[in-house]
């Protein structure tokens, strides 16, 4: 029912067929891109993301399944790749623009990033999220065998969860959120606040990379959907939270994401990778030292920050430009909406006052691509750099952090990281600052130039541990370890939890 911006059930179990996979990633995205050769034939290639690299193993092991949009806008393309079934979620150029760039993008985005941009609140956009939503939840209907597992990922889908289960009851359903979950006085601006918790409350676990944001929904569940919670402080992989919803139990929990840190591990150390690195160095003029920013082109990733703390350390003669090059690699994003395009001429200004001040010619202070770099030449920049600024104002988790890390064999550079970010949690050894303190970072910035070897090679040590210890295997397994076990009956899920009454504003829209 779209129109009146209500969810609804959408459907019957009686009538659903059901599909023959034992598991189902449901995401915004396929794991796939599309290439198209010079001769014209098309070729899908893996993306080179973790979550693919996680969960590929897991889909192969047995019947699985990704339910997923292919990135293009009005395609009917369904790719074909050995060992997943692909389900393709088509969308129009019109749901391209309310659900991906509008509703997800320009109104959930900004309001789950602390509202660095304010969030656009319309009610178009959010009836085709309700729309895109139901075709999601559809398609996993259809792809589900009895009794299978779901994961469900990201704030595109976050009302998959219920649409789902009312389809299909018999599912195990797990949800992911990538963003951070904002705090009440945040979430409580959106217009359609207690749907889309609702709409999370349909899976039986429901995981954050954080505690925080695991305690922010908590609160909100009690408060929105009136529903009884559990009270207490939710650990890491441990101590989850619990919601009784009627007779089922919904489990909420923190499981930090990381990278495939082995692989990455292992690539950075071969002699090709190394030669690049030495050659990078060369081609930058051998300065003294290199810094790096590797992001996609985002508000929430801080470059201005990083420029900004940059200008004012050369203006102060605390940084030489003869002796410096910052290197920032900013891969496309979201260049349809507004507050990407305004973003992106900030940033691009910046650069220009900085190598017009500060350069000469033929040697910029700071060198900066706006394009997509292939992974070994990326890989081959981490190695190379001796200082890696990663000063978001709000990320979920920031994985570029702990590739960073995960290149660092040698015991070399240094991180200059965003207490802001869901790493820094666990990136305790790296230079920290508040990216709001223009002070700080810069003091963080010259601490991570001038740090001594022994005291580099110490905090790297350190770093390194926790990477390759924490890899995304790590997260994936421990996420749906927990969501297989969980027992059926609520007596057993809440044995020894005390659970608070919810509040006043239950279900339906809130007057
Ligand atoms: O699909 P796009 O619109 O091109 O955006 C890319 C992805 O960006 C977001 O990444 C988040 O997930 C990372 C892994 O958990 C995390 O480290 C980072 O902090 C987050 O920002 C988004 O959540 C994904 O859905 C997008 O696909
Ligand atoms: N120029 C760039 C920037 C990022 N990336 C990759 O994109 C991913 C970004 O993940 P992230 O967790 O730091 O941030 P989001 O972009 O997911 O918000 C990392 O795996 C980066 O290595 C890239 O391949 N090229």
């Amino acid at each position: 029912m779209a129109e009146s911006g209500h969810v609804s059930n959408g459907g019957t179990t009686a009538e659903q067929p059901k599909g023959d996979a034992q598991f189902v990633v449901v995401a915004n995205r396929l794991p796939v891109d599309k290439e198209v050769l010079p001769d014209g034939t098309v070729n899908w290639k893996r993306s080179p993301g973790g979550l693919v690299t996680a969960l590929e193993p897991i889909l192969r092991a047995q019947t699985g399944a990704w339910v997923g949009w292919s990135g293009i806008a009005d395609s009917d393309d369904n790719p074909d790749i050995e060992g997943v079934e692909i389900y393709a979620v088509p969308l129009s150029t019109r749901e391209i623009a309310e659900y991906y760039e509008g509703f997800s993008n320009a109104t959930l985005w900004p309001l789950y990033h602390d509202v660095i941009v304010k969030p656009e609140y319309h009610r178009e956009w959010w009836n085709t999220y309700v729309e895109v939503n139901r075709r999601f939840a559809e398609k996993t209907a259809a792809a589900a065998a009895e009794g299978a597992i779901v994961w469900i990922q990201d704030y595109q889908l976050q009302l998959v969860p219920k649409m789902l289960r009312m389809l299909r009851p018999d599912l195990k359903i797990g949800f992911f959120l990538h963003i951070p979950f904002p705090p009440v006085e945040l979430f409580m601006q959106l217009p359609w606040r207690t749907e889309i918790v609702e709409g999370l409350l349909g899976a039986d676990l429901i995981g954050f990379h954080l505690p925080g944001g695991a305690q922010n929904f908590l609160f909100l569940a009690r408060r929105l959907a009136g529903q009884a919670t559990s009270k207490g402080s939710v650990g890491v992989r441990s101590r989850f939270g619990v919601v009784q919803v009627g007779f089922r139990t919904v489990r909420v929990g923190a499981f930090p994401i990381s990278i495939d840190s082995g692989e990455l591990d292992a690539n950075s150390r071969s002699k090709q990778i190394r030669n690049r690195a030495l050659e990078i160095r060369e081609e930058l003029g051998n300065p003294k030292t290199i810094m790096l920013g590797v992001d996609r082109l985002d508000y929430t990733k801080g470059i201005d920050v990083r420029l900004k703390a940059l200008s004012e350390l050369l203006a102060e003669k605390r940084i030489d430009p003869e002796q410096t090059v910052m290197v920032q690699l900013a891969t496309p994003s979201r260049e349809r909406v507004d507050s990407y395009v305004r973003m992106r001429a900030g940033i691009e200004q910046l650069v220009g006052n900085i190598n017009g001040a500060y350069g000469s010619v033929g040697q910029p202070v700071i060198q900066y691509l706006h394009r997509p770099v292939p992974r070994d030449e990326l890989i081959a920049f981490f190695v190379a750099a001796d200082v890696m600024l990663v000063t978001p104002l709000r990320d979920g988790m920031n994985l570029v952090a702990k590739e960073y890390v995960a290149c660092r064999s040698d015991l070399g550079g240094a991180l200059v990281l965003s207490e802001f970010t869901g790493a820094a949690a666990e990136l305790r050894s790296a230079y920290q600052a508040n990216p709001y303190d223009l002070d700080g970072v810069k003091d963080a910035i010259v601490a991570a130039v001038e740090q001594t070897q022994d005291e580099g090679r110490r905090r790297m040590r350190a770093l390194r541990r926790q990477v390759l210890t924490h890899n995304v295997t790590k997260w994936a397994e421990s996420f749906l370890g927990t969501l297989s076990s969980l027992s059926e009956t609520a007596a057993d899920a809440n044995r020894g939890v005390h659970l608070v009454d919810g509040g006043s504003e239950s279900s339906g829209r809130d007057e």
